[in-house]
């Protein structure tokens, strides 16, 4: 689990008021490697902290008889005061998760649950050390793309926006950490690209990288699809099926379209994240996964949150770090770069190694809103590609599609309906409605055409109660 590399010179602090939870916990961080220093009371935490270097604070939460978790939230609290940037992981008990997300919500880095599983606690510290040694280092200078590209691989990413270039840097250096990464952004920014790219720095690079599309497990299907069963778990078992997890093992797993996740399965991954254990169905027999977890959405979790429809500790759970993917109309220097690259794979691919962008063209799709995002503008120039038999891709081969899908450059006359009649979502659904009807109701060619996935469109299908 994790490699047990040092990063901390510092010794680990350790406050707990029962003897047996104190020294099984030194024992673990001695045996991997750390040194490790435990007191009884938040008195005596908040002491030895004033007088010694630390490199991160493991807390129970109850001191005395008193079990509300007061104590532990009021030392966090006390601590974060003097040491801002020291990480602190809670333990807590299951069944106090409401508390957990308490201190999540002060600042705590992490927190794991009692009884802990030992290897989920190690991986626990080892990325809260790592993500702390991370923050420390944060630079001031700009960073520059031949800077990203000396440290890292991120050949598939094409971007030169300040924006993107500051969210790289954030992506390789919590590449090699084992902290969870939820990577949010409209349909087509980019989002499986990004994943991708964490799990190719890491350390994990040569172990799977498994993609699960939630948006497309109904919640039935969750348990066998996640965790596998074995013949005769139910009916259709008629042969063992590996799950999700295990695939993964040793590797990343991308949780996509992770807001889609019903409100039973959402407490089934929960366990499995905060444990890193599970049961595949149909035998009682437990496994331990050793995985990263990536997951990402273009809903908002927050909102989802405060509507109910979102598990608070499971967001806290999956996002110790956000990524958020800016669009593409803001940033629109990238729209030459992609262009350039994109057509550069078609050429190659295609055998028309002379296949080039005119400059007006590219200067055209650069007024275009794009809300497609990066999918959009490739399959726009593929399409081009396919209709063009010269060697120039040029405005007039980009302006069929346009017309076609009812897009226009911003500059050119407004075919937009006046301001305050419409909002965004009638909008969407109207658009919809036109491209079924263009498309003979063809739902492959409707989310190509509107540059959504398939299941993003069939989610607004629902959501508008369209029926195709
Ligand atoms: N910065 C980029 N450079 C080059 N290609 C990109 C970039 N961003 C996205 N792409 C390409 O655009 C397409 C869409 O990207 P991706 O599937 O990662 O988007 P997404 O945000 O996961 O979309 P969705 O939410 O619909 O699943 C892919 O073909 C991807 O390779």
């Amino acid at each position: 689990m994790g490699s047990t590399v040092r990063t901390d010179t510092a010794p680990i602090l350790i406050a707990d008021d029962d003897d047996a939870v104190r020294a099984s916990l030194a024992l673990l961080l001695k045996q991997a490697g750390h040194r490790t220093h435990a007191v009884g009371t938040p008195d005596a935490a908040i002491e030895w902290l004033a007088q010694h270097p630390c490199a991160l604070v493991l807390q129970d939460m109850n001191f005395s008889r008193r079990t509300s978790g007061d104590e532990g939230l009021e030392l966090l609290r006390r601590i974060r005061e003097t040491h801002p940037l020291l990480p602190v992981i809670l333990i807590t008990a299951w069944g106090s998760i409401s508390l957990a997300v308490a201190g999540m919500r002060l600042g705590a880095a992490d927190f794991v649950t009692k009884p802990w599983t030992n290897p989920a606690l190690l991986q626990a510290v080892h990325t809260a050390l790592r993500l702390a040694g991370t923050a420390n280092g944060h630079d001031v200078a700009p960073i520059t793309r031949e800077d990203l590209d000396a440290s890292y691989d991120f050949d598939a990413i094409v971007s030169a926006d300040a924006r993107m270039l500051k969210l790289l840097q954030l992506v390789g250096r919590v590449a090699a950490t084992d902290a969870s990464v939820l990577i949010t952004g409209e349909s087509g920014t980019g989002k499986e690209l990004i994943a991708d790219a964490l799990h190719r720095n890491s350390h994990r690079r040569k172990k799977p990288f498994v993609k699960v599309n939630l948006g497309g497990i109904s919640a039935s299907l969750f348990e066998s699809e996640m965790f596998g069963h074995v013949r005769g778990a139910f009916t259709d078992a008629r042969h063992d099926r590996q799950g999700r997890f295990d695939l993964a093992d040793g590797g990343t797993i991308f949780l996509d379209e992770i807001g889609d996740l019903d409100a039973s399965s959402q407490v089934k991954l929960l366990r499995v994240l905060q444990d890193r254990t599970y049961e595949v169905l149909g035998s009682s027999q437990q496994r331990t996964v050793d995985v990263r977890v990536v997951a990402a959405t273009n809903r908002s979790l927050a909102d989802m949150v405060r509507r109910g429809e979102f598990r608070e500790d499971l967001l806290y759970r999956i996002n110790l770090i956000t990524v958020h993917l800016p669009a593409l109309r803001e940033r629109p220097g990238d729209i030459p770069l992609l262009a350039h690259r994109f057509v550069q794979a078609l050429a190659q691919h295609q055998g028309r190694e002379s296949l080039v962008i005119s400059p007006a063209a590219v200067k055209w799709l650069q007024a275009l809103p794009w809300p497609g995002n990066i999918r959009q503008l490739k399959q726009w120039i593929e399409r081009a590609a396919l209709v063009t038999p010269g060697q120039v891709l040029d405005v007039d081969d980009f302006r069929a599609t346009s017309e076609m899908e009812g897009a226009s450059p911003r500059t050119a006359h407004d075919p937009l309906p006046p301001v305050g009649t419409m909002t965004m979502e009638e909008i969407e659904r109207a658009m919809i409605l036109k491209s079924l009807r263009h498309h003979g109701g063809n739902v492959s060619r409707v989310a190509d055409s509107l540059g959504f996935s398939r299941a993003a469109l069939y989610r607004r299908l629902e959501k508008y109660g369209i029926s195709v």
